[in-house]
């Protein structure tokens, strides 16, 4: 594991660009998973904005790493978010971009997501292995969808699972631990003081860190990188 800190949230997003494009620069196709929520809208907004003629997009299959189960259009979609901050800006083919489509029946999208994977992947030990999965840490310590109240999702047989938000009940579909920890490349995305306690605790293993699902991410990969601006990093 790598912990890369940056003195602001633009160099993050700098760092970041710089080391998705080294990923996906390679002349093979490349299946890359992406995290929503807030954290990602700016470093998405970089990438597009400075790399993104640089990039073959023909080349890029994006995924999600979890997805809220409402219509692709409501602010509250991940979909909507990575395809409004870096899909929309870049010349990558409709083709190219796999949305769970949880809206309607999360558990038959959990399934047949599981499957797309199986289908569209590499495999290493029979498990899909995406060239690079970017994740956020929630204030609470979870990753992808998968919250503190809900570990056992990490723990799953399957590719994908259904979990439920622990306050609002909102249905999420997400990758499981095993398909998060068989990435060729797995980022972290960090910023902000309100995460500093809980990136110590994790990457120190100190405190509380084994109720964070986050803690549970340990990819067998040296390209296992935080990316953290200097707020999230406080504690370090
Ligand atoms: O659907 C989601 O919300 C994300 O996939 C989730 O895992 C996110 O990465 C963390 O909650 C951090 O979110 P922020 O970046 O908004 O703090």
């Amino acid at each position: 594991m790598e912990i890369r800190i940056s003195k602001t949230k633009e160099d993050l997003a700098s760092a970041f660009s710089i080391f998705f494009k080294s990923l996906v620069q390679s002349d093979k196709v490349t299946h890359v998973a992406l995290s929503g929520g807030n954290s990602p809208r700016k470093i998405f907004d970089h990438l597009a904005e400075n790399y993104g003629e640089e990039i073959d997009w023909t080349k890029v299959n994006i995924y999600w790493v979890d997805e809220r189960c409402v219509h692709p259009l409501n602010e509250e979609s991940n979909f909507k978010m990575t395809r409004d901050h870096l899909l929309s800006k870049v010349k990558i083919p409709e083709e190219n971009i796999h949305r769970m489509r949880g809206e309607d029946n999360p558990e038959k999208e959990a399934k047949r997501y599981g499957e797309l994977l199986d289908k569209q992947l590499p495999a290493e030990n029979g498990v899909p292995e995406f060239d690079l999965i970017v994740l956020g840490l929630g204030d609470d310590g979870h990753t992808a969808s998968i919250f503190p109240d809900s570990m056992e999702l990490w723990d799953s047989e399957e590719n994908c699972a259904v979990a439920a938000h622990p306050t609002s009940g909102q249905k999420r579909v997400t990758l499981t631990g095993k398909v998060i920890n068989t990435a060729q490349a797995v980022a972290f995305l960090v910023t902000g003081e309100n995460k500093a306690k809980i990136v110590r605790e994790i990457t120190r293993h100190q405190g509380d860190y084994k109720k964070y699902p986050a803690s549970l991410v340990n990819p067998d990969t040296p390209d296992f990188i935080w990316f953290l601006d200097e707020e999230a990093a406080k504690e370090l």
